[in-house]
């Protein structure tokens, strides 16, 4: 695949050499918006900013270019970035995060919360610690697996920032220098704990998840989701 990598920074430079690897050509890389032509590239990954997801996304609906996006902190354009999706017959996948190893974790979430469910002696919270790089807080993966807690957990109706209050699940946000992502949901009761933690030692599962998200959807229109591509859940 000719891959056009829009945001080459930490992920875009592990991105790069996970598709060389797995015998991909990487035609434009860039780090800012605008400044080459999407369709010489068969498909379009794209790791950039929040200011720039949405633009670089609609960017290749315009042009019938598929595009595979891990950007987090754009979210309030999604539902508008799918309705121009399908209105220019493209093809997306959005995920929060990309590694196997967490898609396993969301599965475990979303379970864990439905059997909680009831159990009013538990109250949730989550804890996420990242680089001090990362510029949204909290992650895109704590509000994934928070939403699903919410779907399946009648107690909750929302989420919040560093704050615990009735009816909301807390989500602490830590920043410390190198730590690639670290996500735990803990139940706590007045006799017991339960725990579920994801660690990423590096960046590497997520850019071979996005890779393969890529391949998998070159070909194809519509919007996916992780769930399709590693077919799971
Ligand atoms: N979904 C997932 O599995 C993962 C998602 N992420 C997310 O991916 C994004 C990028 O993360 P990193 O690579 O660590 O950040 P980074 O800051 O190292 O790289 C982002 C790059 O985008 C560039 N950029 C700025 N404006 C741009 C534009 N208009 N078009 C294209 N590029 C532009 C920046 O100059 C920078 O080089 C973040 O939103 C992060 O939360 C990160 C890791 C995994
Ligand atoms: O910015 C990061 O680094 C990461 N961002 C994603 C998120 O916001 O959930 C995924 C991963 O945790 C790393």
């Amino acid at each position: 695949m000719k891959i056009a990598l829009l945001g080459y920074g930490r992920m875009g430079k592990i991105i790069e050499r996970v598709a060389l690897e797995r015998g991909h050509e990487i035609v434009i890389k860039t780090s800012e918006e605008g400044g080459y032509d999407i369709q010489d590239a068969d498909i379009a990954i794209d790791f950039s900013v929040p200011t720039a997801a949405f633009f670089n996304i609609v960017n290749c609906f315009k042009h019938q270019v598929p595009v595979v996006s891990g950007t987090t902190g754009w979210l309030h354009n999604y539902k508008k970035a799918l309705k121009i999706c399908e209105d220019e017959k493209g093809a997306f996948i959005y995920a929060s995060n990309f590694s196997l190893g967490v898609n396993i974790f969301f599965e475990l979430n979303s379970h864990l919360a439905k059997l909680m469910n009831g159990l009013k002696q538990y109250t949730v919270a989550m804890e996420e610690i990242h680089h001090t790089q990362k510029l949204d807080a909290p992650s895109g993966t704590a509000i994934t697996l928070a939403e699903s807690i919410i779907e399946k957990n009648d107690a909750y109706g929302n989420w919040k920032l560093n704050e615990a209050s009735i009816g909301n699940i807390p989500i602490h946000a830590k920043r410390i220098p190198d730590v690639p992502g670290t996500h735990a949901i803990t139940y706590n009761s007045p006799t017991d704990s339960i725990k579920i933690e994801h660690i990423a030692h590096n960046r590497e599962g997520f850019a071979l998840g996005a890779v393969i998200a890529a391949e998998w959807l070159l070909g194809k229109t519509g919007v996916y989701t992780m769930k399709d591509v590693l077919n799971i859940g």
